[in-house]
């Protein structure tokens, strides 16, 4: 699904329009029809139901939404804030209707004074004062009556966005002047503000309402940044021939494990076992050996000539795919033998965890890298990496595509919606994965499957979004028998088959 820019949704609103047999205002009633379905869909008509409408159309959607709710039955009760005395033309329309109607227990048109109502617990508030037209933060009045209903114990209900949330960068929003949403209802997809971690608090849950925006204009533009979907994946994975065998599946060789760390090993090591790889090849210090004999004996070892750390870089010329990092640690010699590693490789890389901290504490070392390496850092270790001490989520993204540039590489930044930067500065985020994932050790399986994709024949680009998405999808079949509280990384592990089978379904 593509992620258009608020500029894009304007162009696509005006297509649909010019192009379909559908007019503006009409395309507003389709809008407020699915809005007024969904809303009826989680509260009954008994609920109060308090209106507030902005000036332009997200105010005309809700206008519109007043109307149809109070047709059905819904006491409500209605706020048009028209303080500069300019309404969009459906905006002004829906006024008209809303009036005519007659149906609504009360509407106030707000030009100077608002004498607020009193919002209580049982209360339904839908929000449609400002959606994906907002071009500066709230302040003032609006910013005050944001508040207001913040505070208040009614549930909100918010029109295409909270009020207040920019539908791409909130860097410079001011935060207290957002609505928290119960519910957003947004039309047509998921803008990028909605992707980031930091306005999950706004947004409460998403529902996307399909209001059959023009599909030829959606197909034919460009868009930066795109979700992920289950029928993406499917059309990359490549079909198991009759006769594979575990030459032709590719030989994958995983640098991992540390003394007091052999589980990132053992895991990252399982998990590209179970990616379908040929062989695998685990090069550890020489303490994990009976450890990593014992918990997984499909693996072929080659120690280390250390103890305890990785310490020389080993030729790479057997293997399709190399994966660096889970466990690894940072003591200098480990530096040292990373960064030659990493340089005389010959085969595809996946770089993690550790791998990642050496680099960030030795950031000159990052210009002599081979192009098209994966990275996949975790939020900490991309601030490391790329130098970053804001926690604002976009501004991170914007970062993480900028080192994916400069490296002329792959940086899967990892979280709730894990977002793949490629080095042209497209971003795709993954739609599976769930909370239950935030245990210890998950990131050591990914890398352990992309290594497996790699060594399968997969392009970088591709191993990434289909390696993101499995191990999303392993988690999210996962929960359904265990829970989220109780998964642990090896559970990803042993629903990688299942993960599978759902996609050759
Ligand atoms: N595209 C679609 O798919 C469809 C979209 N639809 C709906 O249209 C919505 C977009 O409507 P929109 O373009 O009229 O913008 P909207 O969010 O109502 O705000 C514009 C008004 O706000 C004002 N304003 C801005 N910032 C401000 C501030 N900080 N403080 C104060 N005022 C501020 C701005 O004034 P200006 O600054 O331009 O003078 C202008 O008056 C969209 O979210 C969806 O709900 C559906 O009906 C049909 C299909
Ligand atoms: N709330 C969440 N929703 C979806 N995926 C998550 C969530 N929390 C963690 N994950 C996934 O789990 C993995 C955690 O990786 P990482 O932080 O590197 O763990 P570790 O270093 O312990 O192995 C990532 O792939 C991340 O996307
Ligand atoms: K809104």
């Amino acid at each position: 699904m593509k992620i258009f820019t608020s500029a894009q949704i304007h162009e696509l609103d005006k297509y649909t329009i010019e192009h379909e047999p559908i007019t503006s205002l009409n395309l507003m009633e389709r809008a407020a029809k699915a809005l007024t379905r969904a809303i009826e869909q989680e509260w009954s008509n008994r609920t109060p139901v308090v209106v507030f409408a902005g000036p332009g159309n997200n105010g005309g959607d809700a206008l519109a939404v007043a109307r149809l709710l109070s047709e059905d039955g819904y006491g409500v009760s209605v706020f048009l804030f028209n303080v500069h005395n300019k309404l969009s033309a459906d905006c002004a329309t829906n006024k008209k209707r809303l009036i005519e109607g007659k149906r609504v227990k009360q509407f106030t048109e707000v030009t100077v004074n608002f004498d607020p109502p009193q919002l209580e617990a049982g209360m339904l508030v839908v929000d449609g004062l400002f959606g994906s037209g907002l071009n500066k933060p709230l302040a003032g009045g609006f910013a005050a009556m944001v508040k207001y209903i913040n505070q208040s114990a009614a549930k909100i209900v918010s029109i295409d966005l909270p009020s207040g949330l920019m539908s791409e960068d909130n860097s410079y929003n001011i935060r207290a002047n957002i609505i928290r949403a119960d519910l957003t209802l947004t039309l047509q997809q998921k803008k990028l503000s909605m992707m980031m971690a930091d306005n999950q608090q706004y947004l409460g849950r998403i529902k996307v309402l399909d209001i059959r925006l023009s599909p030829e204009f959606i197909q034919r533009t460009e868009s930066r940044c795109s979700i992920l979907e289950e029928k993406d994946i499917r059309q990359l994975l490549k079909p198991r021939g009759d006769f594979a065998h575990k030459g032709s599946m590719g030989t994958a060789l995983l640098i991992a494990g540390s003394y007091g760390m052999s589980g990132a090993s053992v895991l990252a090591t399982r998990a590209c076992l179970r990616t379908g790889v040929g062989k695998v090849i685990t090069h550890t210090p020489k303490r994990n050996y009976e450890i990593m004999q014992i918990s997984v004996p499909e693996a072929v070892l080659q120690m280390d000539t250390e103890e305890t750390i990785f310490s020389e870089p080993v030729d790479t010329e057997d293997y399709h795919a190399m994966g660096i990092g889970p466990g690894l640690g940072t003591s200098e010699a480990t530096a040292i033998a990373l960064i030659a590693q990493l340089r005389r490789c010959t085969c595809p890389v996946v770089v993690d965890a550790d791998a990642l901290n050496i680099l960030a504490s030795h950031r000159a070392w990052m210009q002599q890298l081979p192009k098209n390496l994966i990275f996949t850092p975790h939020p900490r270790e991309l601030d490391r990496l790329a130098g970053i001490t804001s926690s604002n989520c976009t501004e991170r993204l914007f970062k993480a595509c900028e080192l994916a540039d400069r490296l002329h590489g792959y940086i899967l930044l990892k979280g709730h919606f894990s977002a793949l930067c490629h080095p042209d500065g497209k971003v795709e985020f993954c739609s599976t994965g769930n909370s239950g994932m935030a245990t210890a050790g998950s990131g050591d399986v990914l890398t352990g499957i992309i290594t497996a994709l790699l060594a399968r024949g997969y392009k970088q680009a591709d191993a990434a979004r289909i390696g993101m998405y499995l191990h999303g999808l392993a988690g999210d079949l996962a929960i359904k028998d265990l829970g989220k509280e109780s998964l642990i990384a090896s559970d990803l592990i042993d629903y990688l088959p299942k993960a599978f089978l759902r996609l050759e379904e």
